[in-house]
């Protein structure tokens, strides 16, 4: 029987590395992205409808577009397309994932509706056709189905996955306004002229594999945090509060501007947490663990 509702939770991510190379010739730039996922997580929920409609819930809610712009009506409608089917369907979102943070809320969206429109409509698309229709909508959005912990190379959404051996202690600090993907890229070619080609670092990787906080402390790299820092300055005291805390290491989020901290346990992760919270350097912290699984489906 064909399911009514179905509900899909969907992790936000943080990159270990991201080290950018070039700008290439289409205007994206080949990466070496060592993406994990965290359990910060929006949820999406599909109910057949009249038409093509978008809700959403949450603390960032308003600044979400509700028409076709979202990315996971987007989603809805190029799965649509594929199976020559029209995609009458209301799509909610109740948003936990900071909007425009660098933690890719908006590709963990199109991911959700993208699984869980396929099981409401019984398309039966293959786990590598739907991982094509993600490429087409962004370059983060093939992880955000995948989840754990993955190697993404070419703009980010050629994946391989990596083993985690253990559980990653980490506070994100939530940052007032966003900052745009393209103009933090931007700033990067401006301030790096002669990028080199990227590559995974075996240290990162190693660190990863054998899940220790310490050696992951010490490889975590981010080529997108001086661009980040250049557009928006005030994150530097926002990394230094939550050193100063005793996080293992502070970097910013992907394009940013949300900032990560890593911490040797949970109890180091609450205190980090709180000291950010009254350093008055940040919207919010919130304390978490990785790696989390990609879109799941929880019911239908
Ligand atoms: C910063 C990251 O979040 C790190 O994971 C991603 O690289 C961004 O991924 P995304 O938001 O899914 O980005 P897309 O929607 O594919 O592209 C948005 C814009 O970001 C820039 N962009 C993105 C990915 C990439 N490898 N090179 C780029 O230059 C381009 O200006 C592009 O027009
Ligand atoms: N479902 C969605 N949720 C949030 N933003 C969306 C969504 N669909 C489209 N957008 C638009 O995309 C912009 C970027 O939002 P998003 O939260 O994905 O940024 P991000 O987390 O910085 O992305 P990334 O880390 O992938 O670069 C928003 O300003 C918004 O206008």
């Amino acid at each position: 029987m064909t399911p009514r509702t179905v509900t899909v939770r969907v992790p936000a991510k943080v990159n270990t590395q991201l080290s950018v190379g070039p700008a290439r010739p289409d205007g994206f730039h080949d990466l070496a992205n060592v993406f994990l996922a965290v359990a910060l997580h929006d949820t999406v929920t599909v109910t057949p409808a009249d038409d093509l409609r978008i809700t959403c819930t949450g603390p960032d809610a308003a600044q979400v577009p509700l028409d076709r712009t979202n990315l996971a009506a987007r989603a809805a409608e190029l799965l649509a397309a594929r199976h020559g089917i029209e995609p009458r369907v209301h799509i909610h979102i109740d948003k936990d994932i900071p909007v425009a943070g660098g933690m890719a809320g908006g590709s963990a969206d199109a991911a959700g509706a993208l699984l869980a429109c396929d099981a409401l409509w019984g398309t039966g698309a293959s786990q590598s056709q739907l991982l094509d229709i993600c490429a087409e909508l962004g370059s983060d959005v093939p992880f955000s189905l995948v989840g754990g912990a993955a190697l993404g190379t070419g703009r980010g959404e050629r994946l391989t996955p990596l083993e985690v051996g253990g559980t990653f202690h980490w506070v994100f600090a939530v940052a007032d306004g966003g900052l745009s993907t393209p103009a933090v890229y931007r700033e990067f070619d401006r301030l790096t002229p002669d990028a080199p080609e990227p590559a995974a670092a075996p240290a990162l990787l190693d660190a990863l594999r054998t899940g220790d906080a310490k050696a992951l402390a010490a490889t975590l790299t981010n080529d997108l945090q001086a661009p980040a820092l250049s557009l928006r300055p005030s994150l530097a005291e926002t990394l230094a509060a939550g050193t100063a805390a005793g996080a293992l290491a502070a970097l910013v989020s992907g394009s940013g501007p949300t900032t990560a901290f890593l911490c040797a346990d949970a109890e180091a992760a609450h205190q980090v947490a709180a000291a950010l919270t009254a350093s008055g350097t940040c919207r919010a912290a919130r304390a978490t663990t990785s790696p989390a699984p990609g879109a799941t489906v929880l019911t239908d």
